[in-house]
């Protein structure tokens, strides 16, 4: 059934309301990034939310670009857990994927649409810091085998100094998910990592994850077989048993650890219908896969 016009303002005017002031981590999937309309309209969404007095924190990926950018370097890129293994070349090409061209291009989108965008990595004003991540345990063939995922961090401290700074006066940040260590070594880190862990550290309204497919599935092949509400006992269920893989693994972790910090909100949606965004914060209807705590 379609809404009147007016029907449809006068059911988002309780969620404006509710939602003004109160900020929101947005991030966008390289996987919805692939579209440059559908990426232009998901900017255009945000930069709306700014104009109704949420405050939006845009952090966004890029795994499929600098997939494609390796490859056509002739590299082989290679994943443990949805994490990209990352040798000195593969940091290279992700900074320059990532902090080059992703970043600068999401905040010439947003000056575009009216809003002020200013991009960011991890590094700037020390917002992350990371620490190089442990060989990780993998069972190839039966066998357990350690393996170095090089140059990828875990969060070790959010500061959020520089985001209340610039949010405060009307700016949106975009921030890459390239972090530094203590000695200013860069780290590549999971762009859903990174937006549980500011959303966490921001105890933020509501953590969005945008990607491209309706949210977790049970069957990932079968797009209508949508989980709605998952649990944080339900996150480490779906993992034991393999419903999720690849990088619904730190798309899953990154919703918990937001939940588990206090955010109410988490949300796994699709990015390429159209609006997605508006539909999830301002109607009654929820969209996709929603994480909470029990
Ligand atoms: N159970 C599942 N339900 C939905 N998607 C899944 C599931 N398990 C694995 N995936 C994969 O996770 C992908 C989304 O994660 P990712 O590739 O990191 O996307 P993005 O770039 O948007 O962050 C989906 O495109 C899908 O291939
Ligand atoms: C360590 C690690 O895996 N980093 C990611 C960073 C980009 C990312 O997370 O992009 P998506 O959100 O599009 O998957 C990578 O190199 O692909």
């Amino acid at each position: 059934m379609t809404l009147k016009r007016e029907n449809v303002l006068i059911e988002a005017l309780p969620y404006i309301r509710e939602f003004y002031g109160s900020v929101m981590v947005i991030k966008v999937g390289g996987h919805a990034m692939v579209n440059p309309q559908v990426m232009s309209d998901i900017v255009q969404d945000i930069v709306l939310l700014r104009f109704v007095g949420i405050h939006p924190i845009i952090v966004h990926g890029g795994g499929p670009e600098i997939t494609e950018k390796m490859e056509r370097m002739g590299k082989k890129p290679e994943f443990v857990g949805g994490l990209r293994i990352t040798d000195d070349e593969t940091l290279e090409i992700a900074r320059m994927v990532l902090v080059g061209n992703i970043n600068t291009e999401i905040v010439s989108l947003i000056g575009r649409h009216g809003g002020k965008g200013i991009g960011l990595s991890g590094k700037d004003g020390k917002m992350i810091i990371a620490k190089k991540k442990p060989f990780q345990k993998v069972m190839i063939e039966n066998v357990e085998h350690e393996v170095d995922l090089g140059w990828v961090g875990d969060t070790e401290v959010i500061n959020t100094e520089i985001l209340n700074i610039v949010t405060r006066e009307g700016y949106i940040p975009v921030i890459s998910p390239i972090a530094m260590d203590v000695n200013g070594k860069a780290l590549n880190l999971n762009a859903d990592t990174i937006a549980g862990d500011i959303a966490a550290a921001l105890r933020a309204k509501k953590l969005i994850l945008m990607t491209d497919v309706p949210g977790v599935l049970k069957d990932r092949s079968d797009k209508s077989s949508r989980i709605s509400r998952v649990t944080l006992d339900g996150v480490d269920q779906l993992i034991r048993e393999g419903v999720i893989s690849g990088g619904m693994i730190p798309k899953m972790k990154g919703a918990a650890t937001a939940v588990e910090s206090g955010v109410e909100n988490v949300h796994i949606i699709d990015g390429s219908v159209s609006h997605s965004v508006l539909l999830e914060l301002f109607t009654d209807s929820g969209i996709g896969t929603m994480v909470c705590k029990d």
